[in-house]
């Protein structure tokens, strides 16, 4: 019987069993929960880490996306070791914001040109990286450096644009450096001339949106095995907009005057830029607008190389160049600043902190230096009569002793006075009376709404009737708006690092290079395709004559009016001899060629950008579509002549 009590025994040792199943499983489950935990956090962690470079890598490259599937991204390790680790022997050239070099993939042996933008400076080198990448999509056209891929890495500032490599490099490089052989025979030049028109032609009117290249100069138009002509570097290049065009067609001032009212020509600039631009982060420095580098390269025949110690100036050997100068042309609060003090045109020589005080202006220094470039010494026979002359003396009704005194004080000043200084009193004092002889004239700084081109062309008729010409002005003339240098980035000048190009080298940011820059551009206007047909029409003088456009030599004063390319072709086309531009190495020349080459510049070098034809019209005249053009009003010789060319239509 005590067996019947069993049952409860049983009942009551099983609760501490379960109890005990229980305990196991909560012993259990406590680091089952926390491996859950780990496991949850580091997938989250990952995950993070995953979406996290994503991002970043979307924001470096956001043209990776489908639209920019014929653009391959390379790694970084890729590249250096197709460059053989970015070898100076490899390096092709380098620009204002980096170096090209030349590499080869070992897998497929393919030729590369490797472009490493220098960004870690400035935003400029990165901004052109986005910049070109993203206008790459729209770019499919023979005449057009194809773009094979780029690497980016935005943690390491690294960002670098692969090309197809051209075996002949620039024309900046063939043509004025190296002075290939193949490139001493007409035709080539002609082709080269006709290729770059078909690729500008392509970028304004079979792009869709239109593209605005900006920086047409020698060293971005390269050659390929062939010396087939293509056009590169997109850097600078702007999509153009509708409202933009507009306004510049139409001459509308009032749009440019808002802009210049409320003080954003800097944003109106950024309105061109692609959206990729605006997208990139600015630092303190870039608010102040980054560097336009320039270097403007003169030719010095007898200097013997070395570097100037006021200037910095690299003075070359027979033909070769001397490194001007790096500067920054402005910045977008000097350029608001500026468009209070007078016309555009003079915007560059205002950019420095003293402004108001002659000593100090970026002109001085320019012109001092040019003065400098050009002769050494003060010529004996002097050809303007310093004010100080000794001879004004004579003129004081003093004592005989008192003027042998000053006579003697005068003598003193002259002979301390430093060689290169009397250009610059002698341009400071050609440009007082250019001043004055304005005022007479009742020109007075405001435009009343109209435009400076405008203005211009009634000044260069009045010159014309009068037939005369001050030392110095006819020969910046034709700088009138190209021929603009600012201030040098401060950054700059403490490092002393100029960045060497092909040549003159580009000024970054919102405008193109100096001496290839259209008048309208350089003093903060729009952008439009006139620029680049502008800076076409330098580009075919370049070609034709096989110089740069500013080559200063240390020769006579013969050689001095040739000095500037663009005031020595209008000075030319004035007298009727145009041939006399044609580079007299070039064998085989087919003159009317030459003609027809010559006035197409020309017109593209009107000073209103309206007069200028269009890169279609161009092409057409070229190819003999059209009927050859006239030699435009401002440079037709006096008496007027035309030209007399073969009819070189083709009959349809
Ligand atoms: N695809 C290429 N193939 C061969 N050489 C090239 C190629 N791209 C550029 N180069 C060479 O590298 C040089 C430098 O080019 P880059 O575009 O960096 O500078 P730049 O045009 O001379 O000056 P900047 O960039 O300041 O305007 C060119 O002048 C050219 O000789």
């Amino acid at each position: 019987m005590p067996s019947r009590f069993s049952p409860p025994e049983i009942a009551a040792e099983t609760p501490p069993q379960h109890h005990r199943h229980f305990h196991k499983n909560f012993h259990l489950l406590l680091p089952l929960l926390a491996a859950a935990v780990t496991i949850t956090l580091i997938l989250l962690t990952v995950l993070t880490i995953f979406i996290y470079r994503k991002l970043s890598r979307n924001r470096t490259a956001p043209s990776e996306s489908s639209s920019h599937c014929h653009c391959r991204r390379f790694s970084y390790s890729l590249l250096r070791r197709a460059t053989s680790s970015f070898s100076p022997s490899n390096r092709l050239g380098h620009g204002g914001f980096g170096s090209v070099y030349k590499g080869t993939l070992p897998s497929s042996a393919q030729h590369l040109a490797v472009k490493v933008m220098n960004s870690t400076d400035s935003l400029q080198g990165e901004r052109e990286f986005h910049n070109e990448l993203s206008l790459s999509r729209a770019l499919d056209s023979p005449h057009i450096v194809p773009l094979i891929g780029f690497s980016s890495d935005s943690r390491r500032r690294r960002f670098v644009l692969v090309y197809e490599l051209m075996e002949n490099r620039s024309v900046q490089d063939a043509l004025l450096d190296r002075k290939c052989e193949e490139l001493m025979g007409w035709s080539r030049r002609f082709s080269v001339i006709e290729d770059v028109a078909k690729g500008l032609e392509y970028l304004h009117h079979f792009c869709d949106p239109p593209v605005i290249h900006g920086d047409i100069k020698p060293s971005n138009i390269l050659l390929d095995g062939e010396f087939k002509a293509k056009i590169g570097d997109f850097g600078l290049a702007r999509l153009k907009t509708e409202d933009l065009v507009e306004g510049l067609e139409e001459g509308e001032v009032s749009r440019k005057k808002d802009v210049e009212d409320n003080g954003s020509i800097l944003e109106e600039t950024e309105s061109v830029l692609t959206g990729f631009e605006e997208g990139a982060s600015l630092t303190v420095a870039d608010s102040h607008r980054s560097p336009e580098s320039c270097v403007l390269r003169v030719l010095d025949s007898e200097a013997s190389p070395a570097l100037s110690p006021e200037t910095g100036l690299e003075k070359g050997s027979v033909l070769s160049e001397g490194l001007f100068d790096k500067v920054s042309v402005e910045s977008g609060r000097d350029l608001v600043s500026n468009k209070k003090g007078g016309s555009r045109r003079d915007w560059w020589w205002k950019q420095d902190p003293g402004i108001g005080s002659e000593s100090g202006r970026v002109k001085d220094y320019v012109m001092e230096w040019i003065g400098n470039e050009i002769k050494k010494e003060r010529p004996k026979n002097e050809w303007l009569a310093s004010p100080s002359s000794v001879d004004n003396i004579n003129d004081c009704k003093v004592s005989s002793s008192c003027v042998e005194q000053k006579k003697e004080k005068i003598r003193k000043k002259e002979r301390d006075r430093k060689p290169r200084e009397w250009w610059k009193e002698e341009f400071c004092e050609e440009l007082t009376k250019k001043k004055k002889k304005k005022k007479k004239r009742g020109l007075s700084s405001s435009n009343n709404g109209e435009l400076w081109w405008q203005r211009d062309e009634e000044m260069v008729e009045r010159k014309k009737k009068k037939n005369s010409k001050g030392s110095i002005d006819w020969w910046l003339e034709g700088f009138s708006g190209e021929f603009k240098i600012g201030r040098r980035n401060s950054q700059d000048w403490a490092s002393g690092d100029i960045p060497k190009s092909g040549g003159i080298s580009s000024t970054p940011s919102m405008r193109g290079t100096v001496c290839y820059i259209a008048p309208e551009y350089g003093g903060g206007g729009l952008l439009s395709e006139k620029c680049d047909v502008y800076s076409f029409g330098v580009l075919v003088l370049v070609i034709i004559s096989g110089r740069r456009p500013l080559q200063v030599t240390a020769s006579p004063m013969s050689e001095f009016e040739r000095a500037n390319l663009i005031s020595w072709a209008r000075q030319l086309a004035h007298n009727g001899r145009l041939l006399e531009l044609v580079d007299p190495s070039i064998h085989s020349l087919d003159k009317d060629q030459a003609l027809l080459c010559i006035t197409i510049a020309l017109l593209c070098l009107q000073r209103s950008p309206s007069k200028r034809p269009t890169m279609k019209e161009i092409v057409e005249m070229l190819s003999g579509e059209t009927e050859p053009p006239h030699l435009p009003f401002e440079f037709s010789p006096s008496p007027p002549s035309n030209f007399l060319f073969k009819s070189r239509k083709k009959a349809r």
